[in-house]
């Protein structure tokens, strides 16, 4: 049913827009970038025959109308902001398969009776404001009005940046729609790791998405100069981050599921012969159980508190953003399940490590996910890769998905 081809050269041409010399994809949120991808979709969203409009959070839409318009809608989609130096396929493959699959129900003449929206939306990477998932949480109503005080590195606070793009900040709440409104939500996300890979399926079906939280650590010293001052009088800032890392990594590998990251680390005053005076960085956690992860948090908390107390240095940590795991609808899996049977594909379970935009649907709304093969496993990269294949593919499983959440029952 759905064009591969046609989903392949939007891919490509969306994938250029963001484009760095590296060869990376830098799309943050309410940029001028994020603002060209999102006209790029709403004229593939328009091609596609869907009515177009924005939301108060700036989620672009396209709606397509079911044979009862008032009936609960199906939400498909993803988002266009990338991460910084990120690749193109996460986020815009799940956008652009949802346009497709509208598109062909409506080449074919398909009417379903549930009405279909596809939305890309705002700012699920938190690469510009150290938290994300903007448009779904707002989407949900769950966006706390303090969210918007947040700024980003050039010191722009989120108001500011949605007023820049012409949005105002005070109608946020209008984005959230009600409970009963939305039927389901799916969405297709490449897989980002290597599982489908090793079994050598191009699609599987998501069980759940892990819960992640996210901590800010300030870990202030003494600035002095690296060659005058004697290793026992110093209060050195990099060397209790250093072990304090160390240990993240210890901790996380214990329960053998936990993951633990530190992507980000600022050191000042940055200086090679000054001990610094503050580090900063910033600790991502994961786990598909709450109480796994939360458990390896405390840990780490206290032996980073005794390492501080050790080197005589100063530790604070702020929680930047926490989010609870989330497990797939049965009703949203078994339609993915009859879709990939339909086609041929063995139903493939795995969970996702990678954080999505359903986990601030799901109070809404059941919400499921479809995973593409990741070539390699690489991701948040310019080397992130799926074949054009496999996209075809994980359309094609989507559309049946789609198709059935959108039935009367
Ligand atoms: C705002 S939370 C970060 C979301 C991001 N999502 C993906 N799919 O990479 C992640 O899992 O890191
Ligand atoms: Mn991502």
């Amino acid at each position: 049913m759905i064009q591969g081809e046609r989903l392949w050269q939007r891919l490509m041409e969306l994938g250029e827009v963001g484009k760095k010399p590296s060869g990376g994809v830098t799309r943050l949120s309410f940029t001028a970038e994020e603002r060209r991808a999102k006209d790029f979709v709403a004229s593939y969203m328009r091609e596609a025959g869907l009515s177009v409009y924005e939301d108060a959070a700036g989620n672009l839409i396209g709606r397509k109308e079911g044979a009862n318009p008032d009936a609960p809608v199906v939400l498909v989609g993803s988002h266009l902001d990338s991460v910084y130096n990120g690749g193109c396929f996460d986020g815009p493959l799940g956008v652009l398969a949802g346009v497709e699959v509208v598109q062909a129900m409506n080449e074919h003449g398909v009417v379903t009776h549930h009405p279909i929206e596809v939305v890309a939306f705002t700012d699920e990477e938190g690469a510009r404001f150290r938290f994300g998932m903007i448009g779904s949480r707002a989407m949900a109503g769950t966006l706390p009005l303090e969210a918007l005080e947040c700024r980003d590195a050039e010191g722009i606070s989120l108001a500011e940046a949605m007023k820049q793009a012409g949005l105002d900040p005070n109608r946020l709440p209008q984005a959230a729609r009600k409970p009963g409104t939305v039927k389901a939500y799916v969405e297709l996300h490449i897989e980002q790791g290597r599982v489908l890979e090793e079994a050598g399926l191009p699609v599987g079906i998501v069980t759940g998405i892990a819960g992640l939280v996210w901590v800010k650590f300030t870990i202030e010293g003494k600035a002095e100069h690296a060659g005058a001052t004697p290793m026992s009088l110093r209060r050195d800032p990099m060397a209790a981050a250093a072990q304090i890392i160390t240990v993240i990594e210890e901790e996380a590998r214990r329960t053998g599921t936990t993951v633990g990251t530190v992507g980000q680390l600022h050191v000042y005053p940055g200086g090679i012969n000054v001990i610094p005076e503050r580090v900063e960085f910033v600790l991502d956690l994961r786990d598909l159980k709450a109480e796994v992860r939360d458990q390896v948090w405390n840990d780490i908390a206290s032996r980073a508190e005794t390492i501080a107390k050790e080197r005589n240095v100063r530790l604070t940590t702020e929680r930047l953003q926490e989010m609870p795991p989330v497990l797939c609808s049965d009703e949203v899996k078994r339609a993915a399940e009859a879709a990939c049977q339909k086609l041929g594909y063995p139903p493939f379970w795995l969970p996702s490590g990678a954080a999505h935009d359903g986990v601030q649907l799901a109070p809404l709304c059941p919400i499921g996910m479809i995973f593409v093969r990741s070539q390699d496993g690489v991701s948040h990269s310019p080397a992130e890769w799926s074949t054009k294949e496999d996209c075809a593919a994980g359309a094609e499983v989507l559309y049946h998905t789609v198709w059935q959440l959108a039935q009367r029952e």
